[in-house]
């Protein structure tokens, strides 16, 4: 599906630090909008409806579901998780940058319908790291932890498919490197064009 805003699907095994990369990235850019998606997963901690996730029954979800509500939707460690069309296609079609922060699976089925989308991967530095950074969050039961850290196996087999690839070992060199993909893919010219049409007419180029 053409549309005139760029969409970024950020994807990561769970404690590779991908939310805090992209509240970081929103505190320096406000242009890209980060999609809140719906879940069957209880809230933790702080988590407010409707900020970092609308919190659905699993009723609520098969509604979804039945109704062809969902760009893409995937069980993700024993719950479902999914990104509703209502949540971003007006915005990609009034020309925002969108960001999703999904997983693999759902970033393989947005290429589908969006074969534009920029797909990102970000890898933690090691296992250890990846486990301690779970670990130290502290949101997380022991088992919740051991079921994340098998995932992660299957979760980083898939890293070969997507665009590009960040390794978060350094926070600040990993969202520059971020900051970098996201303003790239805004300086190709189509981007451009969309943006700076009148630059562009006013130099009689097509
Ligand atoms: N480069 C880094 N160095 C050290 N700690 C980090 C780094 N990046 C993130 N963290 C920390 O690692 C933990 C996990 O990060 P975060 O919650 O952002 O991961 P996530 O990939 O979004 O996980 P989930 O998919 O479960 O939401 C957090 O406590 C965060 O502060
Ligand atoms: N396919 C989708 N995956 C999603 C979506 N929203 C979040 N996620 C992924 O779920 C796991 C776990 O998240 P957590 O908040 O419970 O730690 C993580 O990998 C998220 O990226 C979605 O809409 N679709």
């Amino acid at each position: 599906m053409e549309h005139p805003g760029n969409l970024f699907v950020v994807a990561a095994p769970s404690g590779a630090g991908k939310s805090s990369l992209v509240k970081a990235l929103r505190s320096f850019d406000a242009r890209v909008y980060p999609s809140v998606s719906h879940t069957t997963r209880a809230p933790r901690g702080q988590e407010k409806h409707g900020r970092e996730y609308f919190f659905a029954s699993e009723q609520e979800f098969d509604a979804m579901v039945a109704n062809n509500a969902f760009v893409e939707w995937a069980n993700v460690h024993g719950k479902r998780y999914g990104t509703s069309k209502k949540g971003i296609q007006d915005r990609l079609a009034n020309g925002e940058d969108v960001l999703l922060e999904i997983d693999y699976q759902g970033a393989l089925q947005v290429r589908e319908s969006f074969p534009q989308a920029v797909l990102i991967f970000i890898l933690p530095p090691s296992w250890e790291e990846l486990r301690s950074r779970l670990e130290n969050r502290g949101e997380d039961a022991p088992e919740v932890i051991e079921l994340r850290m098998k995932n992660a196996e299957e979760e980083m087999a898939q890293v070969g498919k997507f665009d590009f690839v960040i390794i978060n070992e350094l926070f600040e060199s990993a969202l520059f490197d971020l900051k970098a993909i996201i303003h790239a893919q805004r300086l190709k010219y189509a981007s451009q064009r969309r943006l700076r049409g009148d630059v562009f007419d006013s130099l009689n180029l097509s």
